[in-house]
């Protein structure tokens, strides 16, 4: 089965995904790390050099070679991926895939995200924590139309990895 993870950056994509991977032995693909393997660049150098759109093509690559050539997988999207082209329809339409919402509010994510903010370009630019918790706010309300798709939505407010994970294997069964 192909275990798709998806949600705004920070909800934790990455660092569930290694671990829920690890605990269900299953292979871990993390988006971000293939697109900097290709490029041997990091995420935020690929923004800078070659630029957004040539990124979210790149994504959409990485998408369509993860579906052709990967049966069992923990896959961590992009912040963005499900949100450009119909890469959304093309994850909820992928054979033996589940996809899960890593939900967080607002202010969870200002939080979480503004001692981070500087490795993720889409946000480096906001000068404080009240810049930034507005631009989420209208950032998540315009992709919350395509996060919502998932198939599973987890609230993960307050709720360590080890929680997470047994929230989501029950939900496997
Ligand atoms: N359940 C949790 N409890 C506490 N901290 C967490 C939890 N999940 C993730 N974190 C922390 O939140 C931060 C962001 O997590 P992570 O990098 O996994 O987000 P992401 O969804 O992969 O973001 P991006 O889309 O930008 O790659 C990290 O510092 C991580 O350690
Ligand atoms: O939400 C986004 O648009 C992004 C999220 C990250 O995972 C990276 O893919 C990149 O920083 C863009
Ligand atoms: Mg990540």
């Amino acid at each position: 089965m192909r275990i798709f993870l998806i949600g705004y950056m920070g909800s934790g994509k990455s660092f569930i995904g290694k671990r829920l991977a690890e605990r269900i032995e299953q292979k871990f693909i993390d988006f971000d790390e293939e697109i900097e393997k290709i490029e041997n660049l990091s995420i935020s150098e690929i923004f800078q050099q070659k630029g957004e759109i040539y990124f979210r093509k790149l994504e959409r690559k990485v998408l369509e070679q993860v579906l052709s050539q990967e049966q069992n997988a923990v896959i961590s999207l992009g912040g963005g991926t499900p949100c450009y082209g119909d890469n959304m329809e093309l994850i909820r339409e992928a054979n033996d895939a589940v996809s899960f919402y890593l939900k967080l509010s607002v202010q969870q994510l200002t939080e979480r995200l503004f001692s981070e903010k500087d490795e993720r370009p889409v946000i480096k630019h906001l000068q404080n924590k009240e810049e930034l918790e507005e631009f989420i706010r209208k950032h998540l309300f315009e992709r919350g139309f395509y996060y919502n798709q998932a198939d599973h939505v987890i609230d993960c407010g307050g709720k360590d990895s080890e929680e997470l994970i047994t929230e989501i294997t029950n939900r496997l069964r």
